[in-house]
C-alpha cells in the first residue's frame, strides 16, 4: 500500500465554532476516497485544510509526503483542485480558461489536445456564462487535470447538476481515475458515493463516525433488507415463516418483508413454489444514508447546525 494521504486528529475552527473537531483518515495512491456527509460537517474546511488553503489548529496532516501548512506552493504542484463556480469571469472563454491555466503550470501543456480530451473543442468560443452546468463542470475538470496532478480534489463537483448531467460527470471521474490520479471527493450525495468511492468516510459534526468501502460499511449497517411486491396478504402469509425474516407487513395489497441479505431469494423460491410470480417483486438494500441514520440517528440532508 502507497499511503498518499494521511489526516491524523485534524482540528480547526471559525472563531467559537467547530468546524472539524477530529478528523483522521488515510488515502492510498489510486483510490477514489469520499468525504460523505450533510452540509455542514466540516468536509470542506478538512480537503481545504489538506491542500494548505487553511490552516489547521491541531493534528497533524501529510499530502505526498508534505505538510500542506508548511510547504503549500511546493505542494500546489503536484495536486489539482477544482475551481467553484464563481470562480471565472463571465466573458472569459473556454479556450481562453483553458491557455490561461495552462500558461500556469511548470510543464508545457497541448491546450488544442486538452480541449479536445474533455470534449470542449467545439465550446472554445464560447463564454464561460453561457455554458450549462454539465459544460461547466467538464471545463472545471479539464483545468484541475491541466498539470496531470497526482491528487485531486473535487467538492460537491455535482451539486448543481440534474440527474443525467450528475452521472455523465460521474464517467468523467471514473476516466480521471483511469489515468491514474488519486480522487479526494467531497459529497453530500449517498449515491455518488456509494456509485464512484473505493472508501468512504462518514462525517459528521467535525467527526468520522464510519470509515470503510461502501460495500462494507452497509453490510455492517445491521440494517434488514426489504422486499416490496403486490400480492393478497392471506395467500402470502406463510412467508413469516421463512428462516431470516424479520417484518412482514400489508399495506393496500402491497407487502413489504424485512429480513437478512438471503432473504429476498429465500422469498422469490417460496413464492414461485406456490405459483406465486409477482411482476412489481421489488429488493431494497441498506444505503449509506441508512448507515448515516444508524450512526447518528438524523438524516443525511439534515443540516448540522453549530
Ligand atoms: N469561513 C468560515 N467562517 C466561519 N464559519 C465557517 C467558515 N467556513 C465554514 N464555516 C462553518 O464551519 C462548519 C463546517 O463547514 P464546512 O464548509 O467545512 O462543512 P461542509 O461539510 O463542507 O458543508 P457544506 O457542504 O455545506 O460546505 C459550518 O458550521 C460552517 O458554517
Amino acid at each position: 500500500m502507497d499511503t498518499i494521504i494521511r489526516s491524523d486528529g485534524l482540528r480547526r475552527a471559525y472563531g467559537d465554532v467547530p468546524a472539524v473537531r477530529d478528523v483522521s483518515f488515510t488515502v492510498e495512491r489510486g483510490e477514489v476516497f469520499g468525504l460523505l456527509g450533510p452540509n455542514g460537517a466540516g468536509k470542506t474546511t478538512t480537503v481545504e485544510c489538506l491542500q494548505g488553503l487553511r490552516s489547521r489548529d491541531g493534528g497533524s496532516v501529510e499530502v505526498l509526503g508534505l505538510d500542506p501548512a508548511r510547504h503549500p506552493d511546493r505542494l500546489r504542484r503536484h495536486i489539482g483542485a477544482q475551481l467553484q463556480s464563481a470562480a471565472l469571469p463571465d466573458r472569459l472563454r473556454v479556450g481562453e480558461a483553458v491557455r490561461f491555466f495552462a500558461r500556469l503550470q511548470d510543464r508545457p501543456v497541448d491546450v488544442d489536445r486538452t480541449l479536445e480530451e474533455w470534449d470542449l473543442t467545439r465550446l472554445r468560443r464560447r463564454p464561460y456564462a453561457v455554458l450549462s452546468g454539465g459544460q461547466r463542470q467538464r471545463l472545471f475538470l479539464a483545468l484541475a487535470l491541466l498539470g496531470s496532478p497526482e491528487v485531486v480534489f473535487l467538492d460537491e463537483l455535482t451539486a448543481a447538476l440534474d440527474p443525467a448531467a450528475r452521472r455523465a460527470t460521474w464517467e468523467l471521474v471514473r476516466g480521471v481515475r483511469d489515468r491514474g490520479a488519486t480522487i479526494v471527493l467531497v459529497t453530500h450525495f449517498m449515491e455518488e458515493a456509494e456509485a464512484l468511492c473505493d472508501r468512504v468516510a462518514i462525517v459528521d459534526d467535525g467527526r468520522v463516525v464510519a470509515l470503510d468501502t461502501p460495500a462494507a460499511l452497509t453490510a455492517g449497517s445491521g440494517g434488514d433488507v426489504h422486499v416490496t411486491f403486490s400480492a393478497d396478504g392471506r395467500e402470502v402469509a406463510f412467508l413469516r415463516a421463512l428462516p431470516g425474516v424479520t417484518s412482514f407487513a400489508v399495506a393496500d395489497g402491497e407487502i413489504t418483508v424485512a429480513g437478512d441479505p438471503a432473504t429476498p431469494v429465500r422469498l422469490a423460491a417460496a413464492l414461485a413454489e406456490h405459483g406465486i410470480f409477482p411482476p412489481d417483486f421489488r429488493t431494497h438494500h441498506p444505503s449509506l444514508e441508512d448507515v448515516f441514520l444508524a450512526r447518528t440517528g438524523r438524516s443525511l440532508t439534515t443540516e448540522v447546525t453549530a
